[in-house]
């Protein structure tokens, strides 16, 4: 079986009183797309210089590709493509020449046009880099990462500042190439950038690992949670335990004559409203929100989050 195509023990990083990434335990299956996440200043881009050897960290270790990432750097550079976080390109290089350097200073033997077809730049071959748009830039940075067909692929926000068009063509050649058999550790400090792209995903905030899962699982613990919340015209006395009684109610709060009512299943929205008028009292108005990832990703980042949502609470 092939070594894991990132492992972390303990990473940490230091600068001065701020600590990057505090003892981080990552592991990247050979062959996932696995997706980065966190907020600005999480430790993302930190962890991945490390991970290069652009940064020594201050504690633990980390394996790339099964090579120490200190100690075999050199091997690593020629198994990895990379793909930086704000690199320029030169403007008035071609597109072709921007990959022939990189076959150069790889010593490798791709062909340049081979790449730049992959990429969808194949037309744009002989024209300069500084005429490019934003998302023709990050297709020709994508092409120099795969020069030497990397086994793994690391990508640090490469969907920044590109429109949904273009971050999403750039999403569909990132899966081509991870069907090709290429490992994708993709960072980005949206989830909705990785959500359609990436097998596993975790999300780190102030340097530490604070949930890893899959799409999937993280749809679970995001549940089918509802909130409602009710305006009635009389005051609501008594209705909460009424409410409370009711299977798929977890939480009911009441402020003046709004009635807010956690439900871990929205079809039962007309069971809550009817016990309400059952009650004596008149619905003015009602509305419902649904919980999404994004609330999730926001509830294990937002300042001061270190452990996530607390389970079942809504509104309390
Ligand atoms: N060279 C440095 N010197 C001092 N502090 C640094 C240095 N590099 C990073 N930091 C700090 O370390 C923390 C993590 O930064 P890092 O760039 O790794 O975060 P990130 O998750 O990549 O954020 P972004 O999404 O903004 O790129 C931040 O508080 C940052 O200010």
């Amino acid at each position: 079986m092939s070594p894991p195509a990132i492992e972390t023990n303990n990473l940490t990083r230091q600068f001065d009183d701020v600590l990057a990434v505090d003892s981080l335990d990552l592991t990247v299956r050979s062959g996932e797309i696995y997706g980065f996440l966190g907020p600005n200043g999480a430790g993302k881009s930190t962890t991945i210089n490390m991970l290069l050897d652009y940064i020594r960290p201050t504690g633990g270790s980390a394996t790339v590709l099964g090579h120490d990432a200190q100690s075999e750097i050199k091997e690593i550079h020629q198994r990895v493509g990379v793909l930086p976080d704000d690199v320029g390109l030169y403007d008035r290089l071609t597109a072709r020449k921007h990959v022939e350097f990189v076959i150069d200073v790889k010593d490798a033997n791709s062909d340049p046009d081979e790449l730049l077809e992959r990429v969808g730049l194949a037309d744009a071959a002989d024209r300069k880099a500084g005429g490019f748009s934003k998302g023709m830039g990050q297709r020709l940075r994508l092409a120099m990462a795969l020069v030497n067909d990397p086994e793994l692929l690391i990508l640090d926000e490469p969907t920044s500042g590109l429109d949904p068009n273009g971050a999403r063509e750039l999403r569909e050649i990132v899966r081509q190439e991870n069907e090709r058999g290429t490992t994708v550790f993709f960072s980005s400090h949206i989830l909705g950038q990785v959500e359609a792209v990436c097998d596993r995903v975790g999300i780190m905030n102030n340097g530490q690992m604070v949930v890893e899962d899959s799409i999937e699982g993280l749809r679970d613990q995001v549940g089918s949670d509802t909130q409602l919340t009710v305006q009635v015209g009389d005051q609501p006395d008594g209705v909460e335990a009424a409410l409370g009684s009711l299977d798929a109610v977890e939480s009911v709060t009441v402020e003046g004559s709004t009635i807010r009512v956690g439900l871990s299943d929205r079809s039962s929205k007309t069971s809550v409203l009817s016990t309400i008028e059952d009650a004596g009292l008149t619905v003015d108005d009602f509305t419902t929100e649904q919980a999404s990832l994004d609330d999730l990703f926001a509830s294990y980042t937002s300042s001061g989050a270190d452990t996530g949502p607390e389970p079942a609470e809504v509104d309390a």
